[in-house]
């Protein structure tokens, strides 16, 4: 149970990546601010997060099952909760999906909105309420750049994330009368299981549907520069934690985080110019036409950012 003066902080899809890092980031807060209550779909995952929290469990952290996509279990989720009272709700959960469209049948573009969006609309549907009557909360999204710029093939695991940031730059005005804070963190590429459980499931995928250019477009020209660009600019699920972290302890926290600035430009380009053309022009040119050019780029980028070359350069050793 909270310790008075502690703060609440109910977290969605802690069975691994992103979620178990935060849970387990604000758990061992040095100066213990904060309990947490880590919740998963699936109590039999729990093993990896009560590990990584060792001493905070049972204590800073304790668990509860929740699955995003149910309002049962959404409902007694948070009847679960003392007093119902939540004074930090960070929506984490989230799956991915990858591929030419026309080998994605509607029902499994449905499941993605299903946890990306209403997911998440469900969540903020639950806890607002109390929020509002007390006068206080905050609420935070782990939205994506891709909830802030389209990518290729990504085409409805973006569009759920845009749908998401349109849902929460609508509702920020209405909770901040309510003293309700609401912050959006817009993480750029995650080394996490999101990335081998898409991965796996491309190399599985036969792609019906799909003619033999776009899937050729799809196997050699997309997934190899988006490889590049993992390696290159991919962050680990601590840098995200340590960063939402900063979010929720900020005195005016801010509507909008990015978290990586190397990915600043991409999502810049479409502010620069508003009739899109600059955007899609250049995404155009990076992929289909600079794609060696854009592995060497990746390749020194990576290297610039391992400090590797800076270590060789500067170390008198
Ligand atoms: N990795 C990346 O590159 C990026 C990820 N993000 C976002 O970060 C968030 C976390 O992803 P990440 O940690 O990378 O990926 P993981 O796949 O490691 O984690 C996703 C978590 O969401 C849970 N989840 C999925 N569906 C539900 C559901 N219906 N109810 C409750 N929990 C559910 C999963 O649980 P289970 O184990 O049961 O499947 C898992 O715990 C997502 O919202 C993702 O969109 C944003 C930008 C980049
Ligand atoms: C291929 C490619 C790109 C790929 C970006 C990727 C792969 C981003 C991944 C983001 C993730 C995984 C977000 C999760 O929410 C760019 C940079 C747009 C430039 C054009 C070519």
């Amino acid at each position: 149970m909270a310790n008075s003066g502690q703060k609440v902080v109910l977290i969605t899809g802690c069975s691994s990546g992103i979620g178990l890092r935060i849970a387990v980031t604000l758990a061992k807060d040095e100066k213990k601010r904060y309990h947490v209550i880590a919740t998963m779909r699936d109590l039999k995952k729990k093993d990896k997060l009560v590990e990584a929290a060792g001493d905070a469990y049972g204590k800073t952290l304790t668990l509860l099952p929740l699955d995003v996509c149910s309002d049962e279990s959404v409902k007694q989720c948070i009847n679960n909760v003392k007093d119902r009272h939540i004074d930090i709700l960070i929506n984490n959960a989230g799956v991915g999906l990858l591929g030419p469209v026309e080998s994605i049948s509607i029902e499994e573009m449905k499941k993605v909105f299903e946890t990306n969006f209403f997911g998440v609309v469900r969540m903020i549907k639950e806890v607002m309420p109390d929020m509002k009557k007390r006068r206080s909360g905050h609420i935070v999204v782990m939205s994506s750049v891709m909830g802030l710029q389209g990518v290729v093939f990504n085409d409805v695991y973006t569009a759920s994330k845009f749908a998401m940031e349109g849902f929460c730059e609508s509702m920020a005005v209405q909770l901040m009368k309510f003293n309700i804070r609401l912050s959006m963190i817009e993480p750029g590429p995650v080394h996490t299981e999101f990335e081998t459980k898409m991965m796996e499931d491309v190399a599985k995928m036969e792609y019906p549907g799909a003619d033999a250019d776009t899937v050729r477009y799809f196997k050699d020209v997309y997934l190899p520069s988006s490889i590049d660009i993992f390696e290159a600019m991919g962050q680990t699920p601590d840098d995200i934690a340590k960063c939402l972290k900063k979010v929720i302890e900020s005195s005016s926290p801010r509507f909008r985080n990015l978290t990586n600035s190397l990915y600043t430009p991409i999502v810049a380009l479409k502010y620069a110019d508003e009739t899109g053309g600059l955007s899609v022009n250049t995404f155009y040119n990076l992929l289909f036409n600079f794609g060696p050019l854009m592995h060497i780029t990746m390749s020194i980028l990576k290297c610039l950012t391992c400090s590797c070359l800076r270590r060789r350069t500067i170390s008198p050793n």
